[in-house]
């Protein structure tokens, strides 16, 4: 189990410290326009745009092989665009800027442990190459060790760690420097669901205990729709929608859910409630139906024809839609679309 409270080199938060130094924190975390980029013939990023505020948790959905990694690898200064009309991350231009913006990063990747060094060892040496004090590094990386469950394992070798351990030192040497914005790329993968519920739970305390801005990347629907302030699904090159979560669900389930509540639940008659105008489906439930309209529209006619139906009406309710059912709907149709396209191209040659 995780610990209570990370202890940092500085109780300051990173906005507090850029403050002291005399430097103005940006107001803005990411700041991308326009941003593309290809590998030979396949467009991966075709004029994405996002705009950051600091703070939160941001999370960047988007099917496999959608450009997410990309775009962290853009971000973070390792891959470079092909264009962009603006490319800022806090408050400086890239890829011009990357040497200002570093030292303010940290970036969770795969490959940046050493098997054959302690999680200690590793953590101390990774504070060190940020260029803090041997004392300073030492202290963030146990209390960090700590916090992810790893305090009694930090003298073992990390090669000797199972994969999720190894996912959590590598979280764990992001945030080593105190970073004013972390990205994660997958940082549930290979966790079982428990740790990875855990995990994201806790990336979430940090961000509001911090201050600290997180970008991540997950296929965790369900946990990014509690964690995010805000969320944005790349579809085919470009963000096809951004907000919070619920927000975002709203934006792309335009149809309307409603839970009725009757008694006794048996009297709703089913069939009469799907003929009613705006009614798309009726799915029944312990309490009495969940009816699913096409428009809000149809809410008030819909609610007065079951209310004059036998039984008594006790409860109506929305149901929002969720995040996945969201981004489902979304990827689908842009499947559906593109195939469509794909057709019409076919059948017009
Ligand atoms: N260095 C590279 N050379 C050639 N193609 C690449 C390279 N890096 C990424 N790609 C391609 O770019 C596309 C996007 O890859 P990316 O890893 O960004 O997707 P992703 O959204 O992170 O996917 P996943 O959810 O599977 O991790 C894929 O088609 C991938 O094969």
């Amino acid at each position: 189990m995780m610990k209570e409270a990370t202890t940092f080199p500085s109780d300051r938060t990173p906005a507090v410290e850029a403050a002291a130094a005399g430097q103005e924190s940006s107001r803005f975390a990411i700041e991308v326009a326009g941003l593309a980029r290809s590998f030979g013939e396949t467009t991966v990023l075709d004029g994405v745009d996002l705009r950051l505020e600091s703070g939160g948790v941001f999370g960047l959905l988007g099917p496999n092989g959608a450009g997410k990694t990309t775009t962290v690898r853009i971000l973070t200064g390792v891959l470079r665009a092909d264009r962009a009309s603006c490319l800022r991350v806090l408050g400086h231009d890239l890829p011009d800027e990357i040497a200002s913006v570093r030292p303010h990063i940290g970036v969770q990747t795969d490959t940046a442990l050493y098997d054959r060094l302690t999680g200690l060892d590793n953590l101390t040496f990774f504070g060190r190459l940020y260029g803090m004090s041997s004392a300073d590094a030492t202290r963030a990386a146990h209390a960090l060790l700590d916090r992810f469950g790893l305090g009694d394992r930090q003298a073992h070798r990390v090669g000797t760690y199972s994969k999720g351990m190894k996912q959590k030192a590598l979280i764990a040497r992001a945030l080593i420097a105190d970073p004013e914005l972390v990205f994660l790329d997958e940082p549930t993968a290979g966790l079982d669901p428990e740790a990875a519920h855990e995990l994201m739970m806790y990336i979430h305390d940090l961000s509001i205990e911090q201050g600290r801005t997180f970008f991540i990347t997950s296929h965790r629907l369900e946990e990014m729709e509690s964690i995010c302030t805000k969320v944005g699904v790349l579809s085919r090159g470009r963000i096809a929608a951004q907000g919070a979560p619920a927000e975002v669900a709203r934006m792309l389930v335009p149809d309307v859910r409603i839970r009725i509540t009757v008694a006794p639940p048996t009297v709703l008659d089913q069939s009469a409630v799907l003929a009613l105008e705006g009614v798309r489906t009726v799915t029944p439930v312990e309490s009495g139906a969940m009816v699913e309209l096409t428009t809000r529209q149809a809410v008030p006619a819909v609610v007065r024809a079951i209310a004059a139906m036998p039984g008594d009406l006790l409860g109506i309710a929305e149901e929002p839609p969720t995040l996945e059912e969201a981004y489902l709907r979304l990827v689908h149709t842009q499947e559906r679309v593109h195939t469509q396209e794909g057709a019409a191209v076919g059948g017009a040659r």
